[in-house]
């Protein structure tokens, strides 16, 4: 079902590596169109246009966008112990990940009586988008929120599509899991529609614009991030799932296996990619792949995922080419199965997270592991970061000069504003060394 890619006896270039795997089947520029033409109707027509996205995308009519309290509290109640203990769990160590993420205020004195804060300020007011297409997903409720809250964020929206399953509500348990975080703002909303109400907000249903929008999604979700950014701040683009995997003849097929397909479940444009120095493993793997994917719930989505171009077992001649072919490729997620996991992840520059050796699937950062799961995907990793407390925050820097110490350098103000031709900027320094009189 997945193909093969024998890559020994060569040693290809970045561009190479990355013809080779095609990222998205989906072209970016074609999903950012759609995109921009749900967010223009979301600014022109307000609620009207997310009414009428919500019939077309979600089959779901007439139902409330604006969560009622009575909703969330509702879901909160109806949940089950088991849900609600595994539920806190996740929060209580997401928590401690993200409490982590928060960065010291410095103050520095750079000369007597001379001296800048850097202090690191929350945003204001965030949307946080969580999934609810083809799966839901109530652990992204923790991942977004956690971290808002813990950064400081005063203001907290949520957006969810709507679920013609449960009468055009969100999901319960995704009311559920923004009851216990004490989220009151939630809006039955879904795709890009949603990530624009968010960037220009929807005065029609009261929903103030916010200053950063995050959270995953699909290639509509995530090119609807690309085109509101600048607008807003964003996190990464955190579109279709990606696990990548280098492993060597130490690894076990089994679990190589079944780490790929749990992330080829998410979506038909999931990617499930692993590099190995080992005929026999990738042999292995593939027919362990065969024996297991069938068996899963969404069994045709597994298939489309792994069967596709964006998909393959490649073949190398050592793990220094595998881990060349992974830091050209900034997999979402990294695994690292082999006999040398502490040496090889020192040499690891992209990946949106890393999980080593045989204890550490994916999956359990997805949920429970007090990591994040909202991560970089289609090669974003080369450059951003997953999502965390730092996404809400800002350092910003506080100066403090006392008399004597701008004195010190007055004459080099005054010199580099002259040589700017912005000598008023001198004067600004100068006359606060000169008496009102003259
Ligand atoms: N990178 C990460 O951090 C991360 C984490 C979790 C999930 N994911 C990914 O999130 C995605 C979730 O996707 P999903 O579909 O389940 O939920 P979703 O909420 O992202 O997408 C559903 C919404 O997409 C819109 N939509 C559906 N078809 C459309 C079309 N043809 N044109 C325009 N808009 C359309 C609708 O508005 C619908 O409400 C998956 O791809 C999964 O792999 C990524
Ligand atoms: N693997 C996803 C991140 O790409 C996160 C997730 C949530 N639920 C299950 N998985
Ligand atoms: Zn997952």
């Amino acid at each position: 079902m997945i193909r093969t890619l024998d890559l020994r006896g060569s040693r290809p270039s970045r561009a190479e590596f990355l013809s080779l795997i095609p990222r998205n089947a989906i072209d970016v520029d074609v999903a950012s169109e759609v995109a921009r033409d749900l967010i223009s109707a979301v600014i022109a027509e307000g609620s009207s246009a997310l009414r009428e996205q919500a019939d077309r995308l979600d089959k779901v009519t007439d139902h409330n966008i604006r969560v009622p309290a009575e909703h969330i509290s509702e879901a909160l109640s109806e949940l089950s112990p088991e849900l609600r203990d595994s539920l806190e769990t996740a929060i209580a160590r997401v928590r401690l990940g993200s409490a982590a993420q928060v960065p010291a205020s410095v103050e520095t004195t750079v000369a007597p009586g001379a001296r800048i804060l850097q202090r690191w300020q929350p945003v204001e007011r965030v949307g946080l988008y969580v999934p609810g297409g083809k799966a839901v997903y109530p652990s992204s409720v923790i991942m977004n929120v956690i971290p808002a809250q813990v950064a400081g964020v005063n203001s907290i929206a949520l957006a969810s599509p709507p679920q013609a399953a449960f009468g055009g509500r969100i999901h319960p348990t995704i009311l559920a899991a923004a009851g216990l975080l004490g989220i009151a703002e939630v809006y039955a909303m879904g795709g890009a529609g949603a990530i624009g109400a968010f960037a220009y907000g929807v005065p029609d249903l009261g929903l103030e614009p916010v200053n950063v929008v995050t959270g995953p999604g699909n290639v509509y979700v995530a090119a609807a991030k690309r085109v509101v950014r600048g607008s807003v701040g964003i996190d990464s683009e955190a579109g279709p799932t990606e696990i990548l995997v280098i492993a060597d003849s130490s690894a076990q097929p089994r679990l190589v296996a079944a780490d790929l397909i749990s992330q080829a479940e998410h979506d038909e444009l999931a990617s499930a990619v692993l590099v190995t120095d080992s005929e026999e493993l990738a042999t292995a793997v593939a027919a362990e792949i065969d024996l297991q994917a069938s068996g899963t719930a969404h069994a045709q989505r597994v298939h489309t995922s792994l069967g596709g171009v964006q998909s393959a077992l490649v073949l190398v001649d050592d793990l220094d080419v595998a881990v060349d072919f992974s830091n050209a490729y900034g997999p979402e997620h990294l695994e690292i199965h082999t006999s040398q996991n502490a040496e090889l992840v020192t040499k690891i520059t992209n990946a949106g997270a890393i999980f080593l050796g045989d204890f550490t699937p994916v999956s359990l950062g997805d949920y429970s592991a007090g990591s994040n799961h909202v991560l970089p995907t289609a090669g974003q990793a080369l450059f951003s970061s997953g999502l965390g407390a730092y996404t809400f925050l800002r350092p910003q820097q506080i100066i403090e000069y006392n008399k004597e110490a701008l004195n010190e350098v007055a004459q080099g103000i005054r010199v580099l504003s002259n040589d700017e031709d912005l000598p008023a900027h001198g004067d600004a320094v100068d006359i606060r060394f000169r008496s009102e009189d003259n």
